[in-house]
């Protein structure tokens, strides 16, 4: 069963989930299993592989974020921002993908699930313009590192930073960062039971 699986998986980390958070997170992957059926949100086919490499993958960020107001560019079906929303309460999430298909599936879980710190943007990244700036801006399996930075560089506040998840480190992506950027953190994430380094690249801008 997913949710004694989950139950399962958690216990290996230090994150403490309350029990309607873990039915959230399982709600999260049997929706994403029925829609992946017709419209490919992911190529990851088994719901227990899900957990992990989806829903594990992205909650384990949560005690690593700092500040309320994060937006997750090129979220697909809503990762890493939709485990993290669910878990994270208190703070506030953008969700934004150039596709519509995505676009409509985490709007879905949203009304769902009855997340209210959940705001789905589809736009290109590079064309979104906030109010106001983010205290953290994510991305998973976007784009190089310094792609990701040219075309975000100007969503953060002035405090604010990128959480990039990574898998390797590549010193060379990291040596190839834009001018007017600097590497502030780089720290090995600890997925259980995942068969792959997982990395978390935290990056600022340089005033
Ligand atoms: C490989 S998927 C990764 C999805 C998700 N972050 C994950 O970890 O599973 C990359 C996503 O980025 C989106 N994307 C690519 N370029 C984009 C852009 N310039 N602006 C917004 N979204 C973009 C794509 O539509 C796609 O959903």
């Amino acid at each position: 069963m997913l949710a004694t699986r989950l139950a399962d998986l958690i216990a290996q980390t230090d994150l403490h989930l309350t029990d309607l958070q873990q039915q959230q997170l399982v709600q999260l992957v049997e929706l994403l299993n029925k829609w992946n059926k017709a419209y490919n949100l992911t190529s990851v086919r088994d719901p227990k592989e899900m957990l992990v490499r989806h829903i594990l993958d992205s909650v384990v960020v949560g005690p690593h974020l700092q500040g309320s107001r994060f937006i997750d560019v090129g979220t697909g079906p809503g990762l890493p921002g939709l485990p993290l929303a669910i878990c994270n309460p208190d703070k506030s999430f953008v969700l934004l993908d150039s596709l519509g298909k995505r676009i409509r599936f985490i709007t879905t879980v949203v009304h769902t699930l009855g997340l209210k710190n959940v705001t789905p943007v589809q736009s290109r990244v590079e064309a979104y313009q906030p109010e106001v700036g983010f205290d953290g801006v994510l991305s998973r399996a976007f784009a190089s590192l310094s792609d990701m930075l040219q075309w975000c560089h100007h969503l953060p506040a002035e405090h604010g930073q990128f959480y990039a998840l990574k898998g390797q480190l590549d010193p060379q992506e990291l040596a190839d960062i834009p001018s007017g950027f600097e590497v502030i953190g780089q720290q090995p994430l600890l997925v259980p039971e995942l068969d792959a380094q997982r990395h978390l690249v935290n990056v600022r801008k340089v005033s």
